[in-house]
């Protein structure tokens, strides 16, 4: 992905004007490379993860839905600023977007095995329902989740395990870029760390990318190669943790660095 100078705007409606949630985000994310999106609330997280996988663009009424209107976006060699129909869908099979709160949304009459195995049967509706069930037991498995769940329906589950689902679902096509927007939320302190591990790992071993947000740097700190700081929808941090936190620029980092003890570093 090459963002340059992105600025995305969220449509004016009939009680508020437009409003500009993210100005000047600029930022290139490598074939295998593992990025960490960090930032306080309200700073555009979300508004970029909609964006940059597509989500916003393909959203059925685009009414409300945040839009690039400056600068210049690329993803998987697609122009996202241009790209419509047909290829949008193309592009969007090989990008995973897991949506803040996922785990909150799932079917809730679709079975474990069938939420996470859907998106290979919306691509193919001959995909073979074998390898579809081993793919979904496998994610469950390197996710910390028993294979025994794959039956069970997601009110059976605790928040955290229907996290974890969420995250199965968005890894099961292999994506070659991979958006997960808060992916450990919901789930246990003990296993959030491993959880980032897993998605990295996944997607690093295929060379593919991922950008993984989190409000938690200690949850990417071994998962990630680099971490962008966003502030007011600004990219004002880039670097390894260590770079950045040890050498603040500007006062949002420093603060954030001072919340971060020195042996943690
Ligand atoms: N649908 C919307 N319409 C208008 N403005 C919005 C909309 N959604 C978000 N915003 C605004 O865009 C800005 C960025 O919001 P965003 O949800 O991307 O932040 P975030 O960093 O993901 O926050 P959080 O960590 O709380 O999820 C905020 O000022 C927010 O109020």
């Amino acid at each position: 992905m090459t963002a340059s100078d992105v600025t995305i705007e969220y449509p004016a409606h009939s009680v508020s004007s437009a409003h500009t949630a993210v100005k000047g985000f600029t930022l290139n994310v490598e074939p295998g490379e593992i990025i960490g999106l960090v930032g306080s609330s309200g700073s555009g997280k979300s508004t970029v993860a909609s964006v940059i996988s597509g989500s916003a663009a393909m959203a059925p009424s685009r009414d409300g839905a945040p839009r690039i209107v400056g600068g210049a976006l690329s993803v998987l060699g697609y122009d996202l600023k241009r790209t419509r129909g047909r290829k949008l869908s193309r592009l969007t099979f090989g990008i995973g977007h897991l949506a803040q709160d996922a785990g909150s949304t799932l079917t809730s009459n679709m079975t474990v095995a069938e939420i996470i195995a859907e998106p290979l049967f919306l691509r193919d509706k001959h995909f073979d329902a074998n390898d579809a069930g081993l793919r979904a037991a496998t994610l469950l498995d390197r996710l910390l989740l028993p294979v025994g769940m794959l039956n069970m329906l997601p009110h059976e589950l605790s928040s955290g395990q229907r996290q974890r689902v969420a995250v199965a679902r968005a890894l099961v096509m292999d994506p070659v870029f991979l958006v997960a927007d808060e992916p450990t939320a919901g789930i246990d302190v003990s296993v959030r760390g491993q959880v980032v591990d897993v998605i990295a790992s996944l997607q690093r071993d295929r060379g593919a990318s991922a950008i993984i947000i989190s409000h938690d740097l200690d949850v990417l700190r071994r998962s990630v190669d680099r971490i962008a700081v966003l502030h007011e929808g600004m990219v004002v941090g880039l670097g390894t943790i260590d770079e950045v936190l040890d050498d603040p620029h500007h006062p949002y980092v420093q603060g954030l660095a001072r919340t971060v003890s020195g042996d943690q570093r």
